[in-house]
């Protein structure tokens, strides 16, 4: 697969403090890359530096075959949708469209018959037919994010960058464009680099997900791979579905605060490290009741549960403290009835367990 965009050892720091830190990525051509990472771990600024709107202090950028690091951003042909979507309110719909492609630095379209075709194709594409002609400030927030999207679209760059584009919208339009977004972005065969704080929209959107943690990639990879196999506790943690435990490895036993606990992994080397055990990984039992020969049991007490619609999401306390969370899909049966204060044992099987250095 050719990639549409390198970087190569890009860095970025505010007042001495690395945003990005030594990112080397490659993007693959037609394909939708989700960005995910805690606030302020540098998806903005990765972003930002691909636009040109920042110079990297080192390394390089090349998109479609060339070096861009230091081409200003209106000369990069890269596309950009924002979070606030940054529309033209004295314009209406169709104007907001056609302002990038008659008033670009590169090639503007002149010929009035041709940018009336090229505005028609976009407005179709992203389901505006019909209201071209009305004021942006009169549509919905889902309409004003097409109009950008469209209006971005237009331009025909081979690479979109979006920069949380579903963040002002509500719960259930959210759901609905991001169908939407992965549809068009098919249908063009671009490639979309989509920024967001939310782990399930990262993980519904993306072909591949990068995970940034403190400005650097902890990983890039598939999906299913990345949720199954976090590369680190650092992106375990940002999916928001792992438990994780500090302690220490030696061999066959992980040496937690609460207690040795197994797991099926090579001999690792000694030291220092992170025992990571999945929420829809965990039963709850009674307490005292014995594990079977392949599982992990720990004593628990509960605290309180959350209905998810799905699935429940329950939290306990450890011994030590420590709240871990239990998500129990309503599919598999209802799950059991739970007192607040009352100790259970959470097991489960230590073939499910990861365990860090
Ligand atoms: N213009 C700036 N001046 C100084 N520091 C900045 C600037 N822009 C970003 N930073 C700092 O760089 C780091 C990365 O910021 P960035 O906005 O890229 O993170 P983010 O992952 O996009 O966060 P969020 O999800 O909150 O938008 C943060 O520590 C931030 O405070």
């Amino acid at each position: 697969m050719s990639s549409v965009l390198i970087l190569s050892d890009v860095s970025k720091s505010y007042g001495g403090k690395p945003a990005v830190a030594h990112v080397d990525l490659a993007v693959p051509a037609d394909s939708y890359i989700s960005v995910l990472g805690a606030s302020g771990s540098g998806k903005t600024t990765l972003l930002r530096l691909i636009a040109g709107f920042e110079e990297p202090e080192t390394g390089s950028i090349t998109f479609d075959g060339h070096r861009i690091d230091g081409t200003p951003a209106h000369r990069r042909g890269i596309g950009f949708v924002f979070q606030n979507f940054a529309l033209f309110p004295h314009l209406n719909v169709r104007q907001n469209v056609a302002f990038g492609l008659a008033n670009r630095a590169e090639a503007p379209l002149t010929d009035p018959a041709e940018i009336d075709r090229r505005v028609d194709e976009a407005i179709e594409l992203v389901g505006l037919k019909g209201l071209d002609r009305r004021s942006v400030t009169q549509i919905s927030g889902g309409q004003r994010q097409r109009v950008a999207l469209a209006r971005t679209l237009v331009t025909r760059p081979k690479l979109v960058l979006l920069d949380e584009p579903l963040g002002a919208l509500d719960a259930h339009l959210r759901a609905r464009m991001r169908l939407e977004l992965r549809e068009i972005r098919r249908s063009l065969g671009v490639t979309f680099l989509h920024v967001t704080g939310s782990e399930t929209e990262a993980l519904a959107m993306g072909d591949r997900l990068i995970v940034l943690d403190e400005g650097r990639i902890g990983q890039f990879d598939e999906p299913k791979h990345l949720y199954a196999a976090p590369a680190s506790p650092g992106v375990a943690r940002y999916l928001n579905a792992y438990n994780l435990l500090k302690g220490a490895r030696s061999d066959e036993l992980f040496v937690s605060e609460i207690g040795p606990l197994a797991f099926d992994a090579p001999a690792l080397r000694h030291g220092e490290g992170v025992y990571a055990i999945r929420h829809d990984r965990i039963s709850v039992r009674e307490a005292g009741a014995a594990p079977g020969p392949d599982e992990v049991q720990v004593p628990a007490k509960f605290i309180a549960s959350e209905y998810g619609g799905a699935s429940v999401l329950s939290f306990f306390a450890l011994d030590n403290g420590q709240i871990v969370e239990v998500e129990e899909h309503l599919s598999l049966g209802e799950p059991r009835r739970l007192e607040a204060d009352r100790p259970y044992g959470l097991a489960w099987k230590r073939a499910s367990a990861l365990v860090y250095a």
